[in-house]
């Protein structure tokens, strides 16, 4: 909550006094170089004739500027660290503050004519200051310093990463990053560079905003609190129109000066007193000062030259030191040159963060848009009243049949209603009239992880439902011991319950298109309609960009990094699947023909597409036994032979970068050959080649919408639905992601090992934890690694964490899942899957 609330005041302080602060920024970088900057532009202006006889001294200075002004001398500032001009400043007409200024040359007292740039100067110093708005620019300056101090501690604990002692996690840019989480990194990151520098700034900047700031600075750092610092924002006094001005023997003065300072004085400020009878003050700076504006003053009787007071730099408290050095703290100069640059770059930087800023902002908002639209058109197609579809989905396969069911019900006018079992219960059934149920099955027989409380609470209960009629679409694959086990349950349940069958329940055997059919014409039969052929994503041609091995060496199967070029307008989410129409390469296919005395050039009809009979083989099954196709004519075969399957992949990135990435391991069967699909990517699709391909929405495996915490958890190619969540979160900026991943050797399958490494480093990634089997005598998977982290497994889950599964069922998932039964409980894991915060992809 108290983040949340810093968080809303950071961003709406950042978008209002952002942009006074970047004028700020760039004023200040410019005005701290103002002298090397003047003195640049006006080379030809200012010829400074170097004598060896040195610079004038004052009282020759003066007789010659007041013979060529008429004018009286106030003030003289000369500083002898480099070979410009000095200036001097003449009396100030009655009623003004300063009098005119002129630049000098030292060596000859001559007055040098108006440089260029100065009025320029005097803009950006008002900007600076005051936003060139007098008094409420004033008010508004004052108040975005204060702003500057809270963005500082705000920013510094919003982006506070989880492994603090990384210095990488503060401090470092990932270049390969972009869009919103670039613009993050560059808002966070650069502005943890310049955090010291803008607290610096702002710190120091308030003694010219506010009266208390300054007084109460004062009175803490000061040697004698009592005393108001001497000039500190007092100078030139007005004086009274009738006052008599002062007799200065220059002479006398200087001689005084000379006596109490000596010969060392690099830089040097003298300003008269406005009228009789006062002091004057002589600021200098040693040669051998700490830093460019240590200060010593002198108060000397401009007749006599008797010193009545003298203040020295050196004999400052370091307090005091620094009282005395605000200026040369905001401007950088306190640390000498490199202070000053470091200084510039970081003023110069401060519109970096309002447009950053300003970006982030706009994305989250057009983010919450987008939510809201979304949730908007729910709300429309779930509150009808009507019949309930209800759906129990791992992959979002039977989530995906229960909407084109729906959509079937809807076009004959029945309102529908679509839900997950999940979120179904006694008395929402119990309302119901009409239902269609889809449901598919996971595990051994079991029911998908986020209907398994739904069958230990509904299914565990007597409910009377004599007045539903429903009908049930199973799913499931009969390479599974238990065939559309869970969709069975539900039928036996409802059946025990009394709930009436409108038809008898069809079972899909792996996307059994003829089954798939039969359901539609239920469905028409149920509404009185014709039955609406689903509409399927289409396939289309994703052409192969690139592969790589990501293992060379190992022990395992190789694994490739693929990627391919999506068709024109494809998006998907992370966690999506792609499913892929495999081919045979033409050489097996052609082998096969040969072997049966057949021959592949015929021109056939392919999907009602003229090929050749080899082209047409290369998408059908290719039986071993032959006997009995003899004697079909070259047409025939092509229909009869059952095309292809296809096969399905996790998807390795997301739709923002542009490319469609998988991880793949080229399976090789027990003849030696290489797996279907899998040959297909890794092997015989040449690069620049095209393979059929459709995205499959997968939102068993979609990232929960808010930030919570997010556990990553795989082994091998699993590494690939959990990259394109990892990817995912970063672009949204949620950096709290812990990765634990498993393989074999570090050397040889650390799989996107540098990738992973960054992420960690730039703080993507909180904690990586790998397991490298084979690297140690003992071997040691994922499951170990998140017995040895318990208690933060413990912590992170406490914190409201996402659990996401990817890779094999069998080795990793189940072990995965016995561990965590073992270190929560089975009470405490069942919550989990029931809350969605416990999701796997696992194969
Ligand atoms: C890991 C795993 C386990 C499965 N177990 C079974 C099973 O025991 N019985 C069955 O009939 N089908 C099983 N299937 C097949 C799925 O039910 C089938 O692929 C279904 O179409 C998936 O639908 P869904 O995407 O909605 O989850 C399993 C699939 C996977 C990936």
């Amino acid at each position: 909550m108290l983040k949340k609330i810093i968080f809303q005041l950071h961003w709406f302080f950042g978008i209002s006094a952002g942009l006074v602060l970047a004028v700020m920024g760039v004023t200040g970088a410019l005005y701290s170089f103002e002298g090397e900057i003047l003195r640049l532009l006006n080379a030809d202006r200012w010829q400074v004739r170097v004598s060896e006889e040195g610079r004038l001294e004052p009282a020759e200075l003066v007789a010659k500027v007041e013979a060529a002004t008429g004018d009286k001398v106030s003030g003289i500032w000369l500083d002898g660290r480099h070979e410009g001009p000095g200036r001097v400043f003449l009396t100030p007409p009655a009623g003004e503050r300063r009098g005119p200024m002129h630049n000098f040359d030292p060596y000859t007292g001559e007055l040098f004519a108006e440089p260029l740039g100065e009025e320029f100067f005097r803009v950006v110093m008002q900007l600076h200051r005051w936003l060139a708005m007098g008094d409420i620019g004033k008010q508004i300056t004052a108040a975005s310093t204060l702003a500057l101090i809270f963005f500082c501690l705000s920013g510094l604990y919003l982006r506070w990463p989880r492994q603090a002692g990384n210095w990488r996690a503060w401090l470092t840019l990932d270049w390969a990053k972009s869009g919103r989480s670039f613009n993050w990194d560059l808002h966070a990151v650069i502005g943890t560079w310049v955090l010291l520098f803008y607290l610096c700034a702002a710190l120091t900047g308030l003694y010219w905003s506010y009266g208390w700031y300054r007084d109460g600075l004062t009175r803490l750092l000061s040697d004698s609190p009592a005393e108001q610092r001497d000039g500190g924002g007092r100078r030139g006094e007005r004086a009274a129109p009738a006052a008599t001005p002062p007799e200065v023997d220059y002479v006398a003065l200087w001689q005084g000066v000379r006596q109490a300072v000596g010969a060392d004085m690099a830089a040097w400020n003298l300003r008269l007193p406005p009228v009789a009878g006062q002091p004057a003050t002589v600021s200098y700076v040693l040669r051998d000062a700490e830093h460019a504006r240590a200060f010593n003053q002198l108060r000397i009787d401009p007749q006599s030259g008797v010193v009545s007071h003298h203040e020295r730099y050196a004999d400052k408290s370091f307090r005091a030191q620094l009282l005395a050095s605000v200026y040369a703290l905001h401007s950088g100069e306190y640390f000498g040159l490199p202070g000053r640059i470091l200084m510039l770059l970081a003023s110069a930087a401060m519109p970096l963060f309002f447009i950053t800023g300003w970006l982030l902002y706009l994305d989250r908002r057009r983010k919450q848009r987008a939510v809201r639209l979304a949730r908007g058109a729910l709300a429309g197609s779930t509150s009808a009243e009507g019949w309930l579809v209800g759906f129990a989905s791992q992959s979002g396969y039977a989530e995906q049949l229960a909407w084109q069911s729906a959509g079937q019900l809807q076009a004959a006018g029945i309102p529908v209603r679509v839900e997950p079992l999940s979120r179904l219960d006694g008395d929402s059934l119990r309302q119901v009239s009409n239902a269609l149920f889809v449901v598919s099955t996971f595990g051994d027989g079991e029911a998908p992880d986020s209907a398994q409380g739904f069958e230990r609470r509904v299914l565990g209960s007597c409910l009377p439902l004599e007045r539903l009629n429903y009908a049930l679409l199973a799913l499931g694959d009969r390479q599974y011991r238990h065939f559309c086990g869970f969709a069975r349950r539900v039928d036996d349940w409802l059946g025990r319950q009394g709930a009436h069958s409108l038809c008898e329940r069809v079972e899909v055997d792996a996307e059994d298109n003829a089954a798939l059919q039969r359901w539609q014409q239920r469905l028409g039969e149920l509404t009185g309609t014709v039955p609406l052929a689903f509409s399927e994503a289409p396939w289309r041609d994703w052409a192969l960009l690139h592969r790589q091995c990501l293992n060379p060496g190992s022990q395992g199967g190789p694994v490739f990094h693929i990627t391919l070029a999506p068709p024109p307008l494809t998006t998907w989410e992370a966690g999506d699947i792609l499913e892929i129409r495999p081919r045979h390469p033409q050489e097996r296919v052609e082998e096969w023909l040969l072997h049966h005395g057949l021959d592949g050039t015929v021109p056939v009809m392919l999907d009602g597409l003229p090929a050749s009979l080899v082209e047409a083989l290369c998408q059908r099954q290719l039986p071993d036994t032959f006997g009995h196709l003899v004697g079909l004519h070259a047409q025939a075969l092509v229909d009869t032979l059952v095309p292809l399957g296809a096969r399905e992949y996790s998807i390795a990135s997301v739709a923002a970068d542009g490319a469609l990435e998988l991880i793949v391991r080229q399976e090789r069967r027990s003849d030696g050959s290489l797996g279907l699909g899998s040959g297909w990517l890794t092997a015989y699709l040449a690069e620049g080649g095209q393979v059929a391909g459709r995205l499959r929405r997968n939102s068993g495996f979609h990232l929960p919408d808010d930030d919570r915490p997010l556990i990553l958890i795989g082994n091998g190619t699993g590494l690939a639905g959990l990259r394109s969540l990892l990817r995912a979160r970063v672009l949204a900026g949620r950096r709290n992601n812990w990765l634990l991943f498993g393989e074999r050797s570090r050397a040889h399958d650390f799989f996107c090992g540098m990738e992973l490494e960054a992420a960690l480093a730039g703080g993507d990634l909180q904690h990586l934890d790998l397991a490298f089997s084979r690297d140690q005598a003992a071997k040691v998977y994922v499951q170990d690694l998140l017995r040895q982290r318990s208690g933060r497994l413990r912590e992170w889950l406490d914190e409201g964490a996402a659990l996401y599964v990817c890779g094999s069922l069998g080795g990793m998932a189940a072990g995965v899942d016995e561990t965590l039964q073992e270190l929560l409980g089975a009470e405490a894991v069942r919550a989990l899957v029931e809350d969605g915060r416990y999701r796997r992809d696992v194969y």
